[in-house]
């Protein structure tokens, strides 16, 4: 059992309400690199992206007597346009191209940077959104602190049109957040992805 006094829960709060902040700026950053390797203008969606989301999570996986037979967290994308992580041990793989699993190496205190289901959608597929999971540990439980970030709730997004020409037909309908949650509250979402129901080619 672990007992938490005030002034701990207190100082967590600060310390958190300080990541929070410090992780929104480094979320504008990255974006704006993003959008410029992309070839776009680096304040683009700019509106989407102040009036956005951000959620913080924080999973505890517990030491499991046999981590061979079950997972922390079931594969999946994120829906968002990127995903900030911070671990306090391995435990994240990532799928490749070839569809083999592979571990994402821990180095103590870097954050780990994925791209969401929005950043595939907007780069008409130029960027994958990363299929991940997470494994637990025989001995040891193992945090991760999560930010996911996401463009404005219900205005609905595409793939930029500066992307899209004849060699580059448009590969996603546009959507919004709020299909995103319909989907996911209607369908197992062990048995697909929602950026899958968007593609309008075969990618
Ligand atoms: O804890 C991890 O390594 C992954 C967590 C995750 O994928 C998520 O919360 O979306
Ligand atoms: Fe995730």
């Amino acid at each position: 059992m672990i007992i938490i006094t005030h002034t701990q829960k207190l100082c967590c709060r600060k310390s958190m309400g300080k990541y929070v902040k410090a992780v929104q700026i480094l979320q504008n950053q990255l974006l704006e690199m993003i959008f410029e390797s992309l070839g776009l203008n680096r304040s683009y969606l700019h509106e989407e992206i102040n009036g956005g989301s951000q959620t913080l999570a924080v999973n505890c996986y517990p030491a499991c007597p046999e981590p061979g037979l079950t997972l922390g967290i079931h594969p999946h994308s994120d829906y968002g346009s990127i995903t900030v992580l911070l671990q306090t041990r391995s435990g994240l793989e990532i799928k490749d191209k070839n569809n083999n699993w592979m571990s994402v190496p821990f180095v103590e205190g870097a954050l780990v940077v994925q791209l969401g289901d929005q950043m595939e959608v907007m780069s008409n597929g130029q960027y994958k959104s990363v299929i991940h999971r997470a494994t637990v540990n025989g001995d040891e439980k193992r945090f991760s602190i999560v930010s996911l970030h996401s463009f404005a709730m219900d205005r609905k997004m595409g793939p930029a049109v500066e992307l899209v020409d004849d060699q580059h037909p448009k590969s996603y309908k546009e959507f919004c957040f709020r299909e995103f949650l319909d989907f996911i509250s209607c369908n197992d979402i062990t048995k697909g992805r929602f950026v899958d129901t968007l593609k309008l080619n075969k990618l």
